[in-house]
């Protein structure tokens, strides 16, 4: 078990007069098996947690670990996967080769993942294109194909559905819920309800602090 663990985090940014305490006190499970949705309102920190969570950066103060190891010292894709915001996607590469990426790093056959992930997340027309001839929701969901298909023992995305309609919106919960069921441990910032109606647990984080 075990999964991810966020231990009493307190994290901030900038110094002196212009620094922001953003994070006081957070301290967040999620195991494998578990989607956790993290609710709050704008500015409240949930990319923060992201950040933290999936090791993009390490805390001030307390701890962000997967199965008792710093996930900030966790650069395997098969271990911590992440959809940010921005998605992060390689401009020069096809779609397919987007997704395919963490797979080839790691010396793993994609083929059988990406067929799945692609008809899952309806990528499959215009896997051959360049990211860069692709909409924003269809490159968002690239970016969530991308983060599964080595099934992470965690997988951290931040508003995944910001881009879809509802067709894909159900589409992208339904990847999520089945990388979930797959075992994997899964944390999706989101101001969506229709990820909370679906998630095991919703954490509710408010001016940093999470919410009893
Ligand atoms: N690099 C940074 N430097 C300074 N302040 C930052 C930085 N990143 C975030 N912040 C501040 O930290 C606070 C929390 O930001 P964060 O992006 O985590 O919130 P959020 O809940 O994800 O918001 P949203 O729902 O709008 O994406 C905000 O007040 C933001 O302005």
């Amino acid at each position: 078990m075990i999964g991810l663990e966020l231990v009493e985090i307190a994290h901030g940014y900038g110094v002196g007069e212009r620094r922001v305490e953003v994070l006081h006190d957070v301290s967040l499970r999620v195991e494998p098996g578990e989607l956790v949705a993290l609710a709050g309102p704008s500015g409240s920190g949930k990319s923060t947690v992201c950040h933290l969570a999936a090791g993009i950066e390490r805390p001030d103060c307390g701890t962000a670990s997967l199965d008792g190891r710093p996930t900030v010292e966790t650069a395997d894709w098969s271990l911590v996967a992440v959809v940010p915001q921005q998605h992060g996607l390689l401009a020069g590469l096809t779609v397919e080769d987007n997704i395919a990426l963490p797979a080839h790093r790691t010396g793993v056959d994609p083929a059988e993942a990406l067929v799945r992930l692609a008809s899952a997340l309806d990528l499959t027309a215009f896997g051959r294109r360049s990211v860069t001839e692709t909409s924003l929701g269809e490159q968002q969901r690239v970016a969530i194909a991308r983060a599964l298909i080595l099934d992470p023992r965690l997988a951290v995305l931040d508003e995944p559905t910001g881009h879809q309609d509802d067709d894909h919106v159900s589409q992208v919960i339904g990847a999520l819920a089945d990388a979930a069921r797959a075992g994997s441990a899964v944390l999706v910032a989101t101001h969506d309800q229709r990820v909370w109606e679906v998630a095991h647990r919703v954490v509710r984080l408010e001016d940093g602090r999470v919410l009893a």
